[in-house]
């Protein structure tokens, strides 16, 4: 298969976690004969400096004549320590989604069997965890009309939402809830807002073409302590946008690091594979970075063209990586020197010799790695 992949690596980790994901699409274009091309083009803060907007025209019309986009992260402490700027990463991110339709961004959690002891939560409690969340990406709090009066001193957010737009990504996760366990959870705040109330009855409504589908409500205060407490009785969360930004992040911690996390925003058009976390931008150039969450969205990348067996091959190598404790810091493993490059090195080769008993940390270790 050829691809025209659009690479918008970003602001701080960003770049270095998405050069692992495409060391590792190399890998796999070339052991199952495929073509990649990447283009690469600037977003948030990087094209701030360069441009003076954080989505480029260029940078827009290179993701809509492309077949998908490969997204690193965004943002920077000089625009998050300053709320007077007019002009901001994220705004970059935010357009993206909009322009290009991006409603339903899909955000698959899971416990790992090998990091069940990197949790901060007890074994017991993760142990066979595996959620699909189902984000809101285009609508909501974030994309309403925002006020600030003239003396600075009061403010205001609007959030709205359209029966369309809730049906839209309301079919996306009762569809994935048929291949799954069946359950979907639908979080709101539908005590307080009267969106959460419109999502409850358009669900309800919608639910009724899913027989098979139980529906379930959680408001999201409790559904943020369920999460920590009993993650194994969610299937599928279906959710807001706020609401979906903040239960994910916190559901991060149930695998052992955010930078495990991946995610696919899909629209009816154009299709986007990004890591949950954010530019952390502290850890910049230091090679300390997670690149999985990048790698696994690089396999969600995969699966959206229905390259199934390609993208089991990668996770198998995230498998194997963990298994051997090739990880960066933040999963707390035995081997300290092992950088943000070296983990895509392991996987990389792991994809070309996917049967050799031999590929372990000494390789990686000695530059041995083939692809680089
Ligand atoms: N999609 C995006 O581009 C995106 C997402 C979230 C935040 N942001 C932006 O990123 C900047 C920093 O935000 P933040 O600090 O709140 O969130 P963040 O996700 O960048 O980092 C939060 C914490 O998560 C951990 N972490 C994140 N990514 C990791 C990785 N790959 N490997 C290991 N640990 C990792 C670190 O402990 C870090 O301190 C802000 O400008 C924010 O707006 C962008
Ligand atoms: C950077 C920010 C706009 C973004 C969001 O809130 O959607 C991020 O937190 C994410 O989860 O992708
Ligand atoms: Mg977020």
């Amino acid at each position: 298969m050829k691809l025209n992949i659009a690479v918008l690596s970003g602001d701080g980790i960003g770049p270095e976690v998405t050069d692992q994901a495409i060391k590792v699409l190399k890998a796999i274009a070339l052991e199952f004969d495929h073509t990649f091309l990447f283009k690469e083009a600037p977003v948030g803060a990087i094209a701030i400096d360069q441009h003076n907007n954080p989505l480029p025209d260029p940078t827009l019309d290179l993701c809509k004549s492309s077949d998908a986009i490969l997204f690193g992260a965004i943002g920077h402490p000089k625009y998050d320590n300053n709320p007077n700027a007019k002009v901001r990463p994220e705004q970059g991110l935010l357009k993206l989604r909009k322009e290009l339709g991006l409603y339903a961004n899909i955000r698959p959690v899971k416990a790992y069997e090998t990091l069940l002891d990197k949790s901060p939560l007890k074994r017991d409690i993760i142990n066979g965890t595996d959620i699909s969340i189902y984000r809101e990406l285009t609508g909501g709090i974030y994309f309403g009309k925002k006020y600030l009066s003239e003396d600075g001193n009061s403010a205001s957010d609007l959030c709205e939402y359209s029966r369309e737009e809730i049906e839209r990504i309301s079919h996306l996760a009762f569809k994935a809830a048929q291949s799954r366990k069946k359950k979907v959870t639908l979080v709101d705040k539908a005590n307080v807002l009267e969106t959460s109330r419109l999502w409850r009855k358009v669900v309800t409504e919608l639910a009724i073409d899913y027989p098979d589908v139980e529906l379930d409500f959680l408001f999201v205060d409790n559904a943020a302590m369920q999460m920590i407490l009993n993650p194994k009785q969610f299937d599928v969360i279906l959710t807001e946008n706020l609401f979906g930004d903040v239960i994910s992040d916190e559901a991060s911690v149930i695998g052992g690091s955010i930078g495990l996390l991946a995610s696919a925003s899909v629209g009816d058009k154009y299709a986007m594979f990004e890591p949950i976390h954010g530019s952390y931008p502290q850890a910049t150039s230091k090679g300390i970075a997670n690149p999985i969450a990048s790698i696994l969205s690089a396999a969600m990348l995969l699966e959206h063209f229905g390259l199934y067996d390609e993208a089991e091959l990668i996770k198998k190598g995230v498998d194997k990586s963990l298994k051997l404790e090739i990880t960066t810091p933040d999963l707390n493993t035995k081997n300290d020197n092992v950088t943000t490059s070296k983990v895509g090195d392991f996987i990389a080769d792991f994809i070309s010799n996917p049967n050799d008993t031999n590929i372990n940390f000494a390789n990686i270790h000695l530059g041995q790695s083939t692809i680089i």
